[in-house]
């Protein structure tokens, strides 16, 4: 039998998954790396805990007892979004990455705005976001210009990986979309972007799809791997595009949830002229010549991995999420709002932070696990409701991420979205939409769509439930109030903050 490997570079861990010719999961393999919060609102990690995680992780793999190596016909990569690697001219990272949920940014979003007006969103078909990369890329050059003197050339963190592990340095259009240097449209390096801000054309990568083939891995990684220096390298995607691909959300009408460290809801679309007037993100996919529309929460599961830091760090998430079915929908009047780090959908605000409103002396701990739950699930929903208004259908979402592991959260997902929601046998889309352009490369199938016929496997579907939905329904209307009544009291608070 053949395999192929696809790496999820996310932010919490690397995975790694040993698909074989059926889509099954032979094995996997896991490692996690910190990220640095030097400021309010700063996220950090280190490029090369990314590597060192996959070779240790890709190690594992390998070294499972009767692994042939030489099975392995191909790999590729799916990784978190935005962040930004800068490196000099030896090919070596000169300062820590900057990250998608890093929101120090705000004052190069507007100098962004006000130097390319309108031309930001025609082009870019995105507005300026803090966790976008171009704003990254200016900070430091504000803000450390000795290292910035440095800077030959961005990446994005599984780009890094891959020209570590290869030698070659490229980026696919589905994660170049997410720099705001992209003309989505027109898939090349905007040189009127570049221009605006001073930047050479040879401080981006050479553009390539997601499925190309981008080398061979170098022997001295070949052999820390345990991988043979034969296995094809595939360039590989945005997470959110290869959470597409994974999930099989690769025509028109299909709609995707996932709730990794961040929350997104995705909508596929064939229409590259499509104009969501910058209230949602516009990409491209990871399948050639297609595109997305994306909302995105950016604390999602970070808030209850934050609150199971906080509050049960000798807990599993299974043991904090006992007993989160028998409260009742609502949690008992307890509202939470997700904003831990800022929100980007639908309210652009670094500075806004989370609220529990509705605390009772009757809550116990299971009602705040449940809070926060519900209240990541309606942040999302502002985004099916925004996609909605804009003449999408939803009827369907398939879910996956960490969060599609608790199935009263997926039961959750379909009555606050009241829609079907459809859970896959493997919640790690990412990987294996990665995988899935490893055997679509290796030329295993003709087109992502034969493959995901084959890889993608439905598990449970969950029906709202008509008490659940009417009940949401009406809390969300309260939660939807939150936001401006917290605004200015968090703009109040910011000079207190750590
Ligand atoms: N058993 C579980 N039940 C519900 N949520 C979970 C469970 N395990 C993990 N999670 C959530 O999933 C998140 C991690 O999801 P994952 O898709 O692995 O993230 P990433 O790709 O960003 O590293 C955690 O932050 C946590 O909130
Ligand atoms: O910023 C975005 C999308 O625009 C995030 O979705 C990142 O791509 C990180 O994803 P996860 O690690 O949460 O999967």
């Amino acid at each position: 039998m053949s395999y192929v490997i696809g790496v999820d570079l996310g932010t919490s861990a690397v995975k790694v998954l040993l698909v074989d010719k059926n889509g099954t999961v032979a094995a996997e393999a896991t490692r996690s790396y910190p990220m640095f919060h030097e400021q309010t609102g700063w996220s950090e990690q280190r490029a090369d805990d990314w590597v060192d995680g996959t070779i240790a992780a890709l190690r594992e793999l390998t070294e499972a007892e009767g692994m042939d190596a030489a099975v392995i016909e191909g790999i590729s990569f799916s990784g978190q979004m935005h962040g930004l690697v800068l490196l000099n001219g030896e090919g070596n990272p000169i300062r820590n990455a900057i990250l998608w949920n890093d929101t120090r940014t705000t004052e190069q979003c507007r100098e962004i705005e006000r130097t390319l007006g309108e031309k930001l969103l025609s082009i870019t078909r995105n507005p300026a976001l803090e966790g976008f990369t171009l704003p990254k890329i200016l900070w430091v050059r504000e803000n450390e210009p000795e290292v910035f003197a440095q800077a030959e050339l961005f990446l994005l963190p599984k780009d890094y990986v891959r020209y570590r592990l290869t030698g070659e340095l490229h980026m696919d259009y589905s994660d170049a979309a997410g720099t705001l240097l992209l003309d989505v449209a027109g898939k090349a390096w905007s040189g009127e972007v570049l221009d605006a801000f001073e930047l050479q054309a040879s401080f981006c990568p050479s553009l390539v799809e997601s499925h190309s083939l981008v080398g061979m891995l170098l022997p001295q990684y070949a052999e820390r791997t345990g991988l043979s220096a034969a296995t094809k390298v595939f360039a590989g995607g945005a997470d959110n595009a290869c959470g597409a691909i994974g999930s099989g959300i690769l025509s028109e009408g299909l709609t995707l949830c996932s709730i990794g460290t961040s929350g997104v809801i995705l909508a596929y679309e064939n229409d590259k002229s499509k104009d969501y007037a910058g209230k949602v993100h516009f990409f491209n996919h990871g399948q050639e010549n297609s595109f997305y529309a994306m909302g995105v929460t950016l604390a999602a599961g970070y808030s209850l991995s934050w609150f199971k830091k906080t509050f049960a760090a000798n807990e599993s998430f299974d043991e904090l999420l006992a007993g989160v079915g028998e409260v009742r929908p609502g949690a008992g009047g307890l509202l939470f709002t997700p904003y831990l780090v800022g929100e980007r959908t639908p309210y652009a605000d670094a500075a806004i932070r989370a609220s529990f409103i509705g605390v009772d002396g009757a809550h116990e701990r299971v009602h705040f696990v449940r809070a926060i739950m519900e209240g990541i699930t309606f942040s999302l929903n502002e985004s099916v409701d925004l996609l909605r208004s804009s003449g999408k259908q939803i009827h369907t979402i398939v879910s996956i991420g960490g969060g599609a592991q608790s199935p009263e959260w997926l039961q959750m997902q379909a009555d606050i979205f009241n829609t079907t929601v459809v859970a896959l046998e493997n919640e790690q889309g990412p990987g294996l939409g990665a995988a899935m352009l490893a055997a679509y490369g290796c030329g295993w199938f003709d087109s992502l769509s034969e493959c995901a016929e084959v890889f993608v496997k439905h598990a449970e579907s969950y029906a709202p439930q008509a008490d659940a939905v009417q009940t949401y329904k009406g809390l969300f209307r309260v939660y939807q109030q939150v936001y401006t009544q917290t605004r200015e009291l968090n703009q109040d608070l910011m000079p207190y903050r750590l």
